[in-house]
C-alpha cells in the first residue's frame, strides 16, 4: 500500500501540492488525473523520492520512503514514462533488459535477453523485434517497448505516465487493454496519470482527480460518472464551463 499524509511541495513562491493524501491499496490501480500542470508528475516522484516534499508523510508498506535505502526501493518500482523514453543507441532487446544488465537486478546476458524477448512477446511483439533500433518502430510499438522494459524486471509497483499520449484512438485502446491485463496478472499495484479519459475507464479500478493542490475527489471509477463533484464532471466532460478556470 501506497499512502501519502498531507504532502505539500512548492517550487519557489508556487504551490503545488498544498496537502495531498492519497491511499493506493495494493495491487490496485489508480489513476491520477486533472489539468495541464495541476502536480500530477511531482506527485509520483514525490513518491520515488525523485522529489522531496517540503511537509506530509509518504509510506510504501507503513515505511517511510525516506528511510528506505535506495536502490532497493528503487527495485521495486517499474515506470513506463510518457513518450516511451527509450534509448535510441540501443537496440529493442538491451532496452527492456536495461535493469537486468545492470544494478542490484543484474543477471547474465542471456537471460536478460530471453526475459526481454519473452516480455515483447507478452505485449504483442515478435522476437525479431528485440534486435531492431528505436528508431525503427512506429510510435504504438516503442510504447509497448516502454510496457516490456516496465515490467522485464517484475515490479511490485508500476507508474504509467501518459500512457496513450501520441497514439491513435486504436492504439491507445491497445495499449490500455495491454496495461490493464499485465497489471491484473502480476498483480501489481498501479498509479497511472493520464488526461485521456478512455485510458481512466479502462484501467482504473479507483480514480483521484488532483486539483489546486490537493485530491479533489476519488472513489471506485463506477462512482465516478454520478459523483456530484462539480469540478471533477467539468473535467470528466471536458467542459469549458464550470468551476475550473479555461484559461490558463
Ligand atoms: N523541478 C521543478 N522546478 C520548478 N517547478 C517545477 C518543477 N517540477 C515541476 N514544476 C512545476 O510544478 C507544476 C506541476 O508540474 P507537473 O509536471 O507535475 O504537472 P502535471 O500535472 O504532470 O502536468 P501535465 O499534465 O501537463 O504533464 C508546474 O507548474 C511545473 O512548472
Amino acid at each position: 500500500m501506497i499512502a501519502l499524509s498531507h504532502v505539500t511541495k512548492a517550487f519557489g513562491p508556487k504551490q503545488v501540492l498544498t496537502g495531498v493524501d492519497l491511499v493506493v491499496p495494493k495491487g490496485q490501480s489508480m489513476v491520477v488525473i486533472g489539468g495541464s500542470g495541476t502536480g500530477k508528475s511531482v506527485l509520483l516522484k514525490c513518491i520515488l523520492g525523485l522529489v522531496q516534499p517540503d511537509q506530509g508523510l509518504i509510506t510504501l508498506d507503513g515505511q517511510d520512503v525516506r528511510t528506505a535505502e535506495r536502490e532497493a526501493f528503487l527495485a521495486r518500482f517499474g515506470m513506463l514514462f510518457q513518450g516511451g523514453a527509450l534509448f535510441d543507441s540501443l537496440r529493442v532487446w538491451e532496452n527492456v533488459a536495461f535493469r537486468l544488465l545492470r544494478g542490484p537486478l543484474k543477471r547474465p546476458k542471456a537471460e536478460a535477453r530471453a526475459i526481454a524477448v519473452e516480455k515483447l512477446r507478452r505485449v504483442g511483439l515478435t522476437p525479431e523485434t528485440a534486435d531492431l533500433f528505436p528508431a525503427e518502430l512506429s510510435g504504438g510499438m516503442q510504447k509497448r517497448v516502454g510496457l516490456a522494459r516496465a515490467i522485464a524486471a517484475q515490479p511490485e509497483i508500476i507508474f504509467f505516465d501518459e500512457p496513450t499520449t501520441g497514439l491513435d484512438p486504436i492504439m491507445a485502446g491497445v495499449i490500455n487493454d495491454l496495461i490493464r491485463e499485465i497489471v491484473t496478472e502480476m498483480g501489481a499495484t498501479a498509479i497511472t496519470i493520464t488526461h485521456d479519459m478512455s485510458s481512466v475507464r479502462a484501467i482504473a479500478d479507483r480514480v483521484a482527480m488532483l486539483h489546486d493542490g490537493v485530491i479533489q475527489w476519488t472513489g471506485p471509477v463506477a462512482e465516478m460518472d454520478n459523483a456530484p463533484d462539480p469540478y471533477l464532471q467539468q473535467f470528466i466532460h471536458g467542459r469549458a464551463e464550470g468551476p475550473i478556470a479555461a484559461i490558463r
